[in-house]
């Protein structure tokens, strides 16, 4: 049996990731394939346990670096227990969000370092990576009026963060893009739902079956 692809939908907040992984989903169990939709922080009990650590509560409940380990723990449970044995089984595992929101989030606009996070990820989850990841890219104006329109004005812990946080944040994975040009793809997140599903089956054109 063929081992399934790891995919990964990252961004910044609003974009409509949630959206487009339920969408890829449907279009690629269209084609006949098992697919496997997850989420980080989260995707096991374990590390659903922990996003209510990370999400909820006061902005300064963790340091930067307790916050970084507290995803990379919550990824290397992801990882072993749902996405591991899942790819194993010859099943697709689309996630929203993985590594690439900790190299933005806490590498570049917390500061803390891209190689210091990508340290936390080598020995959490011994450097597993996706066949692809897709960022979704919004002008941020566009892509506050979508999360308002879903949340009003109430954002998690980290995604009330200030704009300029938010603003290195989506600076981190335009750099990931640059230095990662295989897997990491930026696709236009503007326009219909459908439009931006049609674009991601696009950019995973080389890996469907
Ligand atoms: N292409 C689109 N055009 C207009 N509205 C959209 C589009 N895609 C998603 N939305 C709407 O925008 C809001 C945010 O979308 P969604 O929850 O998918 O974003 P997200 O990137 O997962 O957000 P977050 O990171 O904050 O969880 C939702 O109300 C959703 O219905
Ligand atoms: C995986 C991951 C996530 N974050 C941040 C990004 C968002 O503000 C929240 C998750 O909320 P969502 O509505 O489920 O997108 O957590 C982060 O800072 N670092 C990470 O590695």
């Amino acid at each position: 049996m063929a081992r399934g692809r790891f995919i990964s939908l990252e961004g910044g907040e609003g974009v409509g990731k949630s959206t487009q992984v339920a969408a890829l989903a449907a279009a690629l169990e269209g084609r006949g394939l098992k697919v496997l939709v997850s989420r980080e922080p989260g995707g096991s009990p374990g590390a659903e346990a922990i996003r209510k650590l990370l999400l909820e509560g006061e902005e300064g409940r963790w340091s930067p670096r307790a916050e970084a380990l507290l995803f990379a723990a919550a990824r290397a449970d992801h990882c072993e227990k749902t996405i591991q044995p899942a790819l194993a089984a010859g099943t697709w595992v689309l996630t929203d969000r993985f590594l690439d929101s900790s190299l933005a989030y806490q590498g570049e606009a917390a500061a803390l370092g891209i190689e210091a996070v990508r340290d936390l990820h080598r020995f959490g989850s011994l450097d597993f990576v996706p066949d692809r990841t897709l960022v979704l890219q919004l002008p941020e104006a566009e892509a506050g009026a979508r999360a308002r329109s879903r949340d009003g004005h109430a954002g998690d812990r980290i995604g009330s963060r200030p704009p300029s946080y938010h603003a290195a944040v989506d600076a981190g994975f335009r750099a990931m893009a640059a230095k990662e040009p295989n897997r990491v793809k930026l696709i236009d997140a503007s326009g219909n739902p459908a439009t931006v599903t049609a674009r991601l089956l696009y950019a995973l054109g080389d890996l469907l079956p």
